[in-house]
Formats: structure tokens, C-alpha cells, sequence
């Protein structure tokens, strides 16, 4: 049986850290670390993740400010918030959840975000650093992932970790701290030619593909440890004949689970590692800003 990497855990382990830090940072400067959420429009799996995203930084001692806009909110208006938060000494983390309504530019917003708030570490900026190992603000999915990594193998120099998927948020700064944490790193995607015998060589493989249960034991090397980022609603016909809604990963775990060493579970893998990496970021963003302010 592989051991089930409890996200959950380990989030709480993440999270006693950032309390304390808070508090320490409370006793030095006298204000609390500072989080703005922006939520633009009403998406009901959005509105859930800031509402978590909220009620952990409350519990771990940050100050949260959120901010909800109508879903017609324009580019000017959602610029016009960033730009104040941006010069708010109060605020040290900026976070604008995405997806954004299908009208508003999400590169521009993510660009116009001061890189020393940048918490999602989406900002160009943070993204170049990342890219040549200097200190940024890490994306929060993909730092919470090489810490369960790291907690269930330890030293990962010198393994074989396949990435399944390229996106900005997650695949390309996997690689990169992969690559950082010194793995020979594969990246696969949808015009990678037979990309399940790529996968079939991982001693980690890490699915970011957002397809349901897209990885089957046939992908998995024996003994490899997955990481799963895929959060899937499914619906399925239940034991009453209704349909059910589920939540499933890129991977199928009853399937891979018997031939892995170790797997995240769907939910309470990944999902509470991110927000856990958020109030992470936040603390580093303060204490540099801090720093930066020089008082
Ligand atoms: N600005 C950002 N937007 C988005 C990000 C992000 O990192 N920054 N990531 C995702 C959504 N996301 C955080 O915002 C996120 C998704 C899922 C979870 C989570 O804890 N999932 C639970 C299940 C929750 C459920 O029942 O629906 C789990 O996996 O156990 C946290 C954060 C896209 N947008």
C-alpha cells in the first residue's frame, strides 16, 4: 500500500509556521502581516477557495482586507484597486483569484501587481527569478507540492521527475524547482509523442493536466511517487440512480495507488498545501517589505 501524503497534515504543520512567524512579526514592527484578496464576479469555486484563503490568514494572525467586485468591473477599475494596494503600507501580499471574467485582461492585472506583493509569484518578475534561482515569491501550488516532496523523500537530487502539463501556474515553476532541487526533469504535454512512456520513467511524476483521472496505473514507474494538482468536479450516477458530484485528480487513484510508494489523495492533497504557501508567501513579502522600508 503507498502512503497517502495527507495534504491536510502538512498544511497544518505549514500554517503553525506562519503563526508564530506572524506573531513574531507582530512583536518587532507592531502591525500585522497585511493580505488583500481580490475577487472579482461570483463563481462558486472561486468564491470557496477566497472564503479558505480568508479564514486561514485570520487564524494564522494576518490582517486579510478582501475586496468583491461586481462580475462587469472594468480593466480600469480593477487597475485603479491594484495601484492602491500597491502603494498601501498596510498591504504586503496583493492576490487577484483567477479565473477572471472572460472581458478583463489577466496578464496586464498580474503584471500591474507590485512583484514585492506578488504572493501568487505570477508576476513576470518573480517568474524570471524563479527561472535562474535567484529568491522570488514562489507560485504557492507548486512550492506546496516540493514540500511534501521533500517531507516523503527526503533529498530529491538526482531522481527522475516527470511533469505532466506546461501551464504558467503550475507545470513550467514545478520544472523549475524540480530542476532547482536538482532532478533530472521531463516535462510532458499534449504534443509530446507517447507521452505515457515519458511518464513510465519518473521516479516522481507530478499531474497538472486538468483531464479527471487522466493517469492510470500504465503511466506510473512501479514504486514512483505522484503528486496530484488536478481538481476535477465529476458527476457520476450514484447508488440511487441520481447523478453524484464528485471531486476527482488528473490521476486515478484507486488505480495508481497499488503501484506508487507514495500518492495525494483528491481532495486534501494539493488544494490545502496552496492556500497553506499563500500565508507563506505573505510572511515573506512583509518581513522583505519591512526590511525594504527600513524601519
Ligand atoms: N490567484 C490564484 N488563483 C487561482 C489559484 C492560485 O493559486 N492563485 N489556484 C487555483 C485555485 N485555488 C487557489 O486559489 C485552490 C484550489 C483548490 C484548493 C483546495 O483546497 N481544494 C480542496 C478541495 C476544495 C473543494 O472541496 O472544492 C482540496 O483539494 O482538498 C485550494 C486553492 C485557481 N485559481
Amino acid at each position: 500500500m503507498a502512503i497517502r501524503i495527507d495534504g491536510k497534515v502538512i498544511s497544518a504543520q505549514v500554517l503553525d509556521g506562519v503563526a508564530s512567524d506572524a506573531a513574531a512579526f507582530l512583536d518587532s514592527y507592531g502591525i500585522k502581516p497585511g493580505l488583500a484578496v481580490v475577487l472579482v464576479g461570483e463563481d462558486p469555486a472561486s468564491q470557496v477557495y477566497v472564503r479558505n484563503k480568508i479564514a486561514r490568514a485570520t487564524e494564522s494572525g494576518l490582517n486579510s482586507i478582501e475586496h468583491r467586485l461586481p462580475m462587469d468591473t472594468t480593466q480600469d477599475t480593477l487597475n485603479q484597486l491594484v495601484a492602491d494596494l500597491n502603494a498601501d503600507p498596510a498591504v504586503h501580499g496583493i492576490l487577484v483569484q483567477l479565473p477572471l471574467p472572460a472581458h478583463l485582461d489577466e496578464e496586464q492585472i498580474i503584471a500591474a501587481i507590485s512583484p514585492e506583493k506578488d504572493v501568487d509569484g505570477f508576476h513576470p518578475v518573480n517568474v524570471g527569478a524563479l527561472s535562474v534561482g535567484k529568491e522570488s515569491l514562489v507560485p504557492c501550488t507548486p512550492q506546496g507540492c516540493m514540500i511534501m516532496l521533500e517531507q516523503v523523500l527526503g533529498d530529491l537530487s538526482g531522481k527522475h521527475a516527470v511533469v505532466v502539463g506546461r501551464s504558467n501556474i503550475v507545470g513550467k515553476p514545478m520544472a523549475a524547482l524540480l530542476l532547482q532541487a536538482n532532478c533530472s526533469v521531463t516535462i510532458v504535454h499534449s504534443r509530446t509523442p507517447n507521452p505515457q512512456a515519458l511518464a513510465q520513467q519518473g521516479d516522481i511524476l507530478v499531474a497538472a493536466v486538468g483531464r479527471p483521472e487522466m493517469i492510470g496505473a500504465d503511466w506510473i514507474k512501479p514504486g514512483a511517487t505522484v503528486i496530484d494538482v488536478g481538481i476535477n468536479v465529476i458527476e457520476r450516477v450514484g447508488p440511487s440512480g441520481g447523478t453524484q458530484r464528485k471531486l476527482v485528480g488528473d490521476v486515478d487513484y484507486a488505480a495508481v495507488e497499488p503501484v506508487a510508494y507514495a500518492i495525494t489523495p483528491v481532495p486534501g492533497g494539493v488544494g490545502p498545501m496552496t492556500i497553506a504557501c499563500l500565508m507563506k508567501n505573505t510572511l515573506v513579502a512583509a518581513r522583505r517589505l519591512q526590511q525594504m522600508s527600513g524601519v
